[in-house]
């Protein structure tokens, strides 16, 4: 009799994750199911490292590496960053911290907006009735020293540690950057004050009974300039290429950087924005920090100036919904412009009128973009 008491105890403090199968509210109908769950990771998912080392003639070698994975895949990682392991381990730390603190609260599922972050648990995701198998933690982070105080108060070293991890992003998210800008041939400073690393996204996908039924993050685009990835070494990051889901292989101390919805567009097209989805494990938990380098709210994106001639735009691309590369090939073609025109793909659009039509960030878009003030 005390057995069966303490097991019921134990089972009612028992996370909403540690289950021997999986509710029904969590199972995809069977075309949103993942595939290739088993197969091997993706080696032509580019890492790059960004040590110095000199150029040949033209670009420096992490340059021409961007340029490339930049056009073909819009995935790529980055290895010999600079960031101290030590900044990264910390942010890793409390962030884990943080999602066990709110599992002893079991009835919270959403933190008020104007506490500075949007706290989610698994029961908030929904997809046509469908949850996504995680919790996420999100804020705003520009103007960093406007923000800090806005953050998770506890654990007590959040604010402190995750400002010191968001310090190091934005020197990397301008490196890189400034390396996108040589790679395209857009003037210096192009994004100087024209971009911003304006959200953390923290996301902790716990083991599941059953990968083969549930999705951690549905497939999407990114609404970025570029997206900066901590992966802590685990997987279950894929990538769509060539019409199939590819596994992000999991790189100690590395960064996943992925090319965003308004880097395409600025790029004319000449850049790839990826879709990307996070599948579960059985025995992994994934935990992951995502920054968001975005335009500035009132930057009017389009293709960069002198990426495109002087010509009307004449073929517009919305940007969700692509016009394929062989009805551009021929559009060209009937136009007598192979290798001589290039219009203009986009319409110009302010980024944040962009986010709200977009509805970027689901029903949390205006909070963010008002900083959850
Ligand atoms: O959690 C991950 O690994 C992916 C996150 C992601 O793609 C996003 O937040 O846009
Ligand atoms: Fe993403």
């Amino acid at each position: 009799m005390w057995r069966f008491q303490r097991e019921m105890k134990e089972d009612k403090g028992a996370r909403w994750f540690e289950l021997e199968c999986v509710p029904k509210e969590y199972i995809f109908p069977k075309e949103y199911r993942p595939q290739n769950l088993d197969s091997p990771v993706c080696d032509s998912i580019p890492v790059i490292s960004l040590a110095k080392s000199k150029a040949e003639n033209g670009h420096s070698q992490p340059v021409e590496e961007i340029l490339k994975a930049s056009q073909e895949l819009g995935f790529f990682q980055v290895i010999n960053h600079g960031i101290p392991e030590k900044t990264v381990t910390d942010a890793m730390n409390v962030l884990k911290e943080f999602f066990d603190m709110q599992a002893k609260d079991t009835t919270t599922v959403t933190v008020p907006h104007k506490k500075g972050y949007i706290y989610t648990n698994s029961t908030y995701f929904a997809k046509d009735g469908v949850h996504l198998w995680r919790e996420n933690v999100k804020h705003p982070c520009h103007p960093l020293e406007e923000c800090i105080h806005l953050w998770p108060a506890s654990p007590t070293r959040y604010q402190e540690v995750i400002a010191a991890y968001m310090v190091e992003i934005q020197k990397l998210s301008t490196r890189i950057l400034e390396m996108i800008c040589e790679g395209l041939g857009l003037e210096q400073g192009y994004f100087k004050d024209t971009s911003e690393v304006q959200f953390l996204s923290s996301n902790f996908y716990p083991p599941c009974p059953d990968p083969s039924l549930t999705l951690g993050l549905l497939p999407h685009i990114d609404p970025s300039l570029i997206t900066i990835l901590y992966q802590g070494g685990s997987t279950g990051l894929q990538v769509m290429k060539d019409g199939q889901w590819v596994n992000v292989g999991a790189i100690p101390n590395a960064f996943v950087v992925n090319i965003g919805n308004q880097l395409e567009i600025i790029s004319n097209w000449k850049f790839k924005s990826a879709k990307h989805q996070v599948v579960t494990s059985t025995y992994e938990t994934r935990l992951s920090i995502a920054t968001f380098v975005n335009p500035s709210p009132n930057w009017i994106i389009e293709p960069a100036k002198n990426l495109v001639n002087e010509l009307e735009p004449t073929l517009y691309k919305a940007s969700q919904n692509m016009v394929n590369e062989l009805e551009l090939t021929l559009y060209k073609a009937t136009q007598n412009m192979v290798n001589v025109l290039e219009p203009a793909l986009y319409k110009p659009i302010q980024y944040k009128d962009y986010l709200l039509h977009s509805n970027a960030f689901g029903d949390d878009t205006a909070a963010l973009q008002n900083g959850l003030r």
